[in-house]
C-alpha cells in the first residue's frame, strides 16, 4: 500500500512540503522577474514616449497591464502555497474505480496543489468532486459525480491528519467511529477570537447543504450550534470555487444581524481562500431604499422597548405585521389602489386638450409597470398623440406639465399618506402609530414594500446569491423585499427557538409561503456546547428534533445569594476562575443593555480587562465580554455567566428567548446567578 505506515505517512509529508518549498521559491523567482519586466517596461515608454506612435505605445501599455496581472495571479498563488506549508492536507482516502484493481491515494487539503514539474495532482482542493467522498463514506462502495455522470469505486482506506506548523500532530486511521474522535478534539478546543473553518471536520448532512446546487432557495432549519453559519460561510467557498467563471465574491452579499457578528464571522472565507464578500444589515437596506427620508426605530432599540416595558397595543402591532396574512393584506391594497385610485381627467396644456378617456387607456394599458412610473409613461404617450396630431413638436415645458396633471389623477403619491391611507382602508387606524423618533420598526418594512412596488426598486443588483442569517428575525414582508431587491438564489438560515422577538419571528414554514419553490433542510446535531449545558438548555425551550454531540464538561450551576452586593461578588469569582483556567473566552450575557452597563459600571474597577459590546460596537473582542443575549446571537464562548436569572426578571415569552439564547452560547462551562427568587423558567427537575 502507498505510505502504509504512519513512519512512511511522515516521510511524505516531509516529500510534500520540499515540493511546496519549491515551489514557492519558483513563484518568488516569478514575482521578481514580472516586477523587473513591468519596471524595464515602464522606463522604455518612458525614454522613447516622443519617438513612439499610437499603436505602439498602446502595445506597450498592454504588455505591462499583462505582466503586472500574471504577477498578481503569482501572489495570489503564492498565498495559497504558504498555507498549504502551514497545513499540507488532513484527510485521505484511497479510492479504486470499479474496473481499477489498484487504488488511487487521494489527498485532500484546503487547496489543491498541482506540481508542474512532475505534472502530479498532490493535493486535492477540499471543494472537488472526488473530495466530496471523504466527507459522504466510509469504506466501502463510494461514488462521485462528474461531468457526463457518476464515478462508481471503492474506498479501500481512510485516514485523517492533523497538521500544524508543517508537523504531523496526529494521525488517524478510519474505524467507524474515527470521525468523531477528531470532532470531539476540535469541538474541546477553546474558543479563537473568530469563527474558524470546519473543513477537516465537516459532518456528512453538513456537506450535502454545502454542495446542494440545485435549491434556488434553500432554506436551513439548524437547532443552535447545529453549524448553520459555519456551513453558509463553506456553502459560498464551494460555490465561489464550483461556478468560478460566473460567480465572484463581489456577486455574494450577506445580511447579517449586526457588525459585531460581521466581523466575527469574517475570516472564514479569507481562510479558505476566497475574498470576503459584501455583508449589510436589513436597517441599512431599509434606508437606502427609502432614500434616507424617514427617521426610525431599529431593530435593536424595538427589541429594547419590548424587553424593558409591557405595552400591549405596541406588542400587537408588532404581530399583526409579522404574518403571512399582513403581507397579503399589502399586496390586496396594492390592486385596489390600481383599481380604484386613478381617476382620470380631461388633460388640458397650453396649445392642446386629450379627453379623459385616452389617460384612462393608456393608464390601464401600461399595468405592468409599477404605478408611479407610469404616470411619465401616460403623459408621453398623450404628448406623442398630440404630437402627430398637430404635426409639430412640444416642449419640454408642456411636457412637464402634461406629467403633473396625469400624477394629479391619482389620489395619493406621497409614500407616508399612501401607508397611512392603507390603515384606513383596512379599517384598522389603531395599528399605525407614529413615535417621536420616527416610524416604528415595525412599520419600516412594509413601508418599504410599498414603495418598492409603488415605484419599482431603486436598481438592478449585481448579486448573484444572497445569504440571509437568523432567518427567524425577519417577517414575510422582509423576505418580500429581499425577493423584489434581490431576485437571485438564496441560502436564508436561522433557528425558530432563538429569536429575539417572538412576537415577529418567522419559522420555516412561514418563509416558504413567500418563496414556495425553496427547499428545506434540516440540521439536528448539535455540535458547540457540553452535553450538559445542551440539556439544561433543552429544559428552558425544549426541542424534540435536537440531537446533542454526547461530548461532557461540568454541569451548569445555578448561584443564589442574598444581595445584589452578593451577587456582583460572585461574578467576580468566577471571573477570577476562568481567568486562572486555559480557557479564551468569557461572556457575561444580560437580558438588557441598561443590567450590561450597570454590571460593566460596577465590574470595571476590580477587572480593567472587561469589555462592553452593544449595538454601537463593530468588532469582536476575545477575553471577558458583557453584552446582552440580543449582541450574543450567533457568537460563541468558552465560559457564560448568565446574571440576574431571578423571577422579576425572567418571566415571559420574550425573556424565555433571552435566557435560551444566552444559555447556548456556552461552549464549555455555564454559571447562572440570581438574587431573589429563582425565575420559573429554570425550575425544572435539577434545579
Ligand atoms: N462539523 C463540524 N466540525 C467542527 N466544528 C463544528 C462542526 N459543525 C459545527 N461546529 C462548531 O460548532 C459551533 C457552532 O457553529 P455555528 O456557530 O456555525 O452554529 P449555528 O448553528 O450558526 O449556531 P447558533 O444558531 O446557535 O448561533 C462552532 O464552534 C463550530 O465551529
Amino acid at each position: 500500500m502507498f505510505n502504509g505506515s504512519e513512519k512512511e505517512e511522515r516521510v511524505f509529508l516531509q516529500k510534500i512540503l520540499e515540493r511546496l518549498r519549491y515551489t514557492l521559491r519558483k513563484i518568488d523567482g516569478t514575482i521578481s522577474e514580472h516586477s523587473k519586466d513591468v519596471q524595464d517596461f515602464k522606463e522604455y515608454l518612458w525614454n522613447n514616449m516622443s519617438d513612439m506612435d499610437h499603436a505602439e505605445k498602446v502595445s506597450v501599455r498592454q504588455s505591462i497591464t499583462q505582466t503586472a496581472m500574471t504577477g498578481e495571479s503569482a501572489l495570489e498563488r503564492k498565498k495559497r502555497i504558504r498555507k498549504l506549508i502551514d497545513i499540507p492536507y488532513f484527510g485521505r482516502i484511497d479510492f479504486a474505480e470499479e474496473d481499477q484493481k489498484q487504488p488511487w491515494p487521494i489527498y485532500i487539503g484546503i487547496h489543491s496543489f498541482y506540481d508542474f514539474e512532475t505534472r502530479e495532482n498532490l493535493i486535492h482542493d477540499w471543494r472537488a468532486p472526488i473530495s466530496g467522498m471523504f466527507y459522504d463514506y466510509e469504506l466501502g462502495p463510494a461514488v462521485f459525480k462528474v461531468p457526463d455522470g457518476e464515478v462508481e469505486g471503492e474506498i479501500s482506506l481512510k485516514r485523517q491528519y492533523r497538521i500544524r506548523k508543517s508537523t504531523m500532530e496526529f494521525m488517524l486511521e478510519s474505524s467507524l467511529n474515527i470521525h468523531d474522535d477528531v470532532l470531539q478534539k476540535e469541538l474541546s478546543a477553546t474558543s479563537d477570537e473568530k469563527m474558524k473553518n470546519i473543513v477537516a471536520t465537516i459532518q456528512r448532512e453538513q456537506n450535502a447543504i454545502i454542495r446542494d446546487e440545485d435549491a434556488f432557495v434553500l432554506i436551513i432549519q439548524g437547532v443552535a450550534g447545529s453549524g448553520k453559519t459555519s456551513i453558509a460561510l463553506h456553502r459560498i467557498a464551494y460555490l465561489l470555487y464550483r461556478f468560478k467563471d460566473t460567480i465572484s465574491s463581489d456577486n455574494i452579499l450577506i445580511i447579517s444581524p449586526n457588525k459585531v457578528f460581521g466581523d466575527y464571522i469574517a475570516n472564514v472565507l479569507p481562510e479558505l481562500g476566497e475574498e470576503k464578500i459584501l455583508e449589510t444589515g436589513m436597517e441599512d437596506i431599509a434606508r437606502e431604499q427609502l432614500n434616507n427620508k424617514y427617521k426610525f426605530q431599529t431593530f435593536f432599540e424595538q427589541v429594547s422597548d419590548l424587553v424593558h416595558k409591557k405595552d400591549e397595543a405596541f406588542s400587537e402591532r408588532i404581530r399583526f405585521k409579522a404574518t403571512f396574512e399582513f403581507l397579503n393584506l399589502l399586496k390586496k391594497y396594492l390592486l385596489h389602489i390600481e383599481n380604484h385610485y386613478f381617476e382620470a381627467n380631461d388633460v388640458k396644456v397650453d396649445r392642446f386638450f386629450i379627453p379623459a378617456g385616452y389617460a384612462e387607456e393608456r393608464f390601464r394599458a401600461w399595468s405592468r409597470v409599477p404605478l408611479a412610473k407610469r404616470f411619465q409613461r401616460v403623459a408621453k404617450d398623450i404628448v406623442g398623440r398630440v404630437e402627430i396630431m398637430q404635426k409639430t413638436d412640444i416642449p419640454k415645458s408642456e411636457i412637464k406639465k402634461t406629467e403633473t396633471q396625469v400624477k394629479k389623477m391619482f389620489r395619493i403619491t406621497n409614500l407616508q399618506s399612501l401607508y397611512k391611507d392603507f390603515y384606513d382602508w383596512l379599517q384598522r387606524p389603531d395599528m399605525f402609530k407614529k413615535r417621536k423618533g420616527g416610524l416604528e420598526f415595525a412599520d419600516v418594512f412594509p413601508m418599504v414594500y410599498l414603495k418598492i412596488m409603488f415605484e419599482g426598486p431603486q436598481s438592478a443588483s449585481k448579486i448573484k446569491h444572497l445569504l440571509v442569517d437568523e432567518m427567524q428575525d425577519y417577517t414575510p414582508v422582509q423576505y418580500a423585499v429581499l425577493s423584489k431587491l434581490y431576485p437571485c438564489r438564496k441560502t436564508i438560515l436561522g433557528d425558530a427557538n432563538q429569536s429575539v422577538n417572538p412576537f415577529s419571528s418567522s419559522k420555516h414554514e412561514d418563509i416558504s409561503r413567500v418563496f414556495p419553490n425553496a427547499v428545506t433542510m434540516k440540521l439536528n446535531k448539535s455540535y458547540r456546547s457540553t452535553f450538559e449545558i445542551t440539556s439544561f438548555a433543552q429544559n428552558i425551550s425544549p426541542n424534540d428534533e435536537l440531537d446533542p454531540i454526547i461530548r461532557h464538561g461540568k454541569e451548569p450551576q445555578i448561584t443564589g445569594v442574598k444581595t445584589a452586593g452578593n451577587e456582583l461578588g460572585k461574578i467576580s469569582g468566577l471571573i477570577e476562575e476562568f481567568q486562572q483556567s486555559s480557557n479564551q473566552s468569557l461572556g457575561i450575557i444580560c437580558k438588557n443593555q441598561e443590567q450590561a452597563d450597570s454590571i460593566h459600571e460596577q465590574l470595571k474597577p476590580h477587572h480593567n480587562d472587561v469589555y462592553l459590546l452593544n449595538s454601537e460596537s463593530v468588532a469582536f473582542v476575545n477575553g471577558i465580554v458583557i453584552t446582552t443575549a440580543h449582541m450574543a446571537k450567533g457568537l460563541e464562548f468558552d465560559n457564560v455567566i448568565v446574571p440576574h436569572v431571578n423571577k422579576k426578571n425572567y418571566n415571559n415569552e420574550v425573556d424565555k428567548s433571552m435566557l435560551y439564547i444566552a444559555c447556548t452560547r456556552a461552549m464549555h462551562q455555564l454559571n447562572l446567578t440570581h438574587c431573589g427568587e429563582l425565575s420559573e423558567l429554570l425550575r425544572f427537575p435539577g434545579n
